[in-house]
């Protein structure tokens, strides 16, 4: 399990160490972690150190301080460096030694933005070292200007590489937002815990991939501000059959998907749940949507019944209802019956206060900026996808359940309890029907749970589980190209094949 932890949460933990005067060290600790990343990423690019050309972007805080720092330990390999100052003051300590090395030094002025630029596109790594957890909004002009700096994950690979120093500058280390311009980054390496703001919104599309380096901050570290799960912690969730099962003891999901207007919907959550392994599926909806289901998936029991008439250990409601009565009623039920019930798509909008966290709702940012506005708290599309972290604690904090908003990093909320982020996706998954997949695969794991509710944030952990087996089988379809959700369920397999067999 990865944790993250705000920037205040962090600076709080670093307070009793720079009390003791240990500053200067954890400073010394972070270049040489960061150091050590950047020449890592700089000799898999082009095999060595020597003769490489790095930009310094240093501002005027203890994040401008580490990257001249790391900056220095480049130049003793025998790279060159110049450092662009962004602000008046910087490091002194910092830059002194970056000048012995051997670093040039510039000041950066609206005036020669465009020269900058040049300079960092005709170079092999840019360190951003411009604002760190003390950053205060957006970059401040002239370093705005820099913003349109692309790395090279978005220029199929093209130099320069950006690492940036802790977090992007411009980004908010707290919730990921980013309130102006902001630095986006191949990798980010953050110091003595990943910052939250690295996991949620624009800061989590703008990190890249996050490295943590240790500067001993962990026994001063206490509650985590988000949480992301790693392969041990969803092979624990899985459960696969055991010598004594039979389909009943495996677990029953029942399905309340699709309509006549889009029954594709039920194909796609039927055959991902049959994908992820269930005891067996029982199918809800109209004749016709049966029908198909019965043609393409004969394993699922079906039926025109409701709710209250089904036997299963969990629901899976909502997908491709449309406004389909029946379909929406079922989906109320299910939020009604105590079972663990994942609600998606257009049932979403049926839910309300006083819901348990056994109820898992899995709105899109729309979806979730209609079921606030609808619980009175007014809001816009733009503001969720700026802060998406503050609004789905909140969603889930007034309807009691737990919480599921999709993007390129999903986000879990139990209510009151932990916060999850799973960013394994492509954005090939933005695709029609590939949210109904993961209805199909979350509905799954809660049929076959057997641990029960037993901690707080468990219906949390499952669909942060969920999430990282969609995202995951996402990007193996992917391979670069694009995913047709109907494809997905063989991924699904294979992921999880991959999770049982290590
Ligand atoms: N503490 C430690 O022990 C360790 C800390 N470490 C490192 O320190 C970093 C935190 O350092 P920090 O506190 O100096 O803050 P940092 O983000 O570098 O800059 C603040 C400066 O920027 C300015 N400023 C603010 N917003 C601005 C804006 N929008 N646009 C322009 N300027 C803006 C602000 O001025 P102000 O706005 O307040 O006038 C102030 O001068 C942390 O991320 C990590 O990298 C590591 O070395 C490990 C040990
Ligand atoms: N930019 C993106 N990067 C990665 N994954 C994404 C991105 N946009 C959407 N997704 C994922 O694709 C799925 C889309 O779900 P949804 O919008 O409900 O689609 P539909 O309703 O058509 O099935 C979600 O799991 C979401 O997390
Ligand atoms: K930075």
């Amino acid at each position: 399990m990865i944790s993250a932890y705000s920037g205040t949460a962090v600076r709080a933990a670093e307070q009793p160490l720079l009390d003791a005067g240990a500053g200067p060290d954890l400073m010394q600790k972070a270049a040489y972690g960061l150091y050590h990343a950047a020449s890592g990423l700089l000799s898999s690019r082009r095999g060595r150190i020597y003769g490489s050309k790095t930009v310094v972007l240093a501002g005027a805080g203890n994040n401008g301080g580490d990257a001249l720092y790391a900056a220095s330990r480049l130049l003793a390999r025998g790279g060159s460096s110049t450092a662009v100052l962004t602000a008046a003051d910087v490091h002194p300590a910092a830059l002194a030694a970056f000048r012995r090395r051997g670093g040039k030094v510039l000041t950066l002025t609206e005036e020669n933005t465009g020269t900058v630029l040049e300079l960092c596109r005709a170079s092999d790594l840019v360190l951003d070292g411009i604002l760190g957890t003390g950053g205060k909004g957006g970059l401040r002009s002239p370093a705005a200007g820099l913003a349109v700096l692309e790395p090279a994950r978005l220029r199929r690979g093209e130099a320069p590489a950006v690492v940036a120093c802790d977090l992007p500058s411009g980004i908010n280390a707290d919730t990921g937002e980013a309130r102006g311009a902001y630095l986006r980054a191949d990798l980010t390496v953050t110091f003595g815990a990943p910052k939250a703001g690295l996991m949620a919104g624009p800061g989590a599309a703008a990190a890249g991939q996050i490295e943590c380096v240790d500067i001993g901050l962990s026994p001063q570290l206490r509650t985590a501000g988000i949480q992301r799960l790693e392969d041990a912690d969803i092979a624990d969730l899985l459960r696969p059959p055991a010598p004594g099962d039979h389909k009943y003891s495996r677990g029953v999901l029942g399905i309340a998907a699709g309509s006549t207007k889009y029954p594709g919907a039920a194909v796609l959550a039927t055959g991902a749940a049959l994908a992820t392994g269930v005891g067996m599926v029982r199918f809800l909806g109209p004749e016709p949507v049966c029908q198909l289901i019965n043609l393409l998936h004969p394993e699922a029991v079906c039926s025109q019944g409701g709710v209250a008439q089904a036997h299963v250990q969990a629901w899976a409601a909502g997908p491709g209802a449309g406004e389909d009565e029946g379909q929406l009623r079922r989906a109320v039920d299910a939020m009604a019956s105590g079972l663990p019930a994942v609600i998606d798509a257009d049932a979403i909008a049926a839910a309300g206060p006083g819901l348990g966290p056994q109820v898992i709702l899995t709105p899109h940012a729309g979806e979730l900026t209609a079921l606030l506005n609808s619980l009175g708290n007014r809001t816009d599309r733009a503001a969720v996808e700026g802060d998406p972290l503050s609004h789905v604690r909140h969603a889930a904090d007034l309807t009691g359940a737990t919480v599921l908003l999709k993007g390129w990093a999903t986000l879990v909320a139990a209510p009151g309890g932990p916060v999850y982020s799973q960013a394994e996706a492509t954005p090939w998954l933005a695709t029609a029907g590939s949210g109904d997949t993961l209805s199909g695969i979350l509905g799954a794991l809660l049929a076959t749970d057997t641990s029960g509710p037993g901690s707080p944030g468990h219906y949390a952990r499952l669909a942060a589980a969920a999430a990282s087996i969609h995202g995951r089988a996402g990007t193996l379809s992917a391979r670069g190209g694009p995913v047709e959700a109907s494809g997905l369920p063989a991924s699904v397999r294979r992921v999880l094949a991959g999770f049982l067999q290590d």
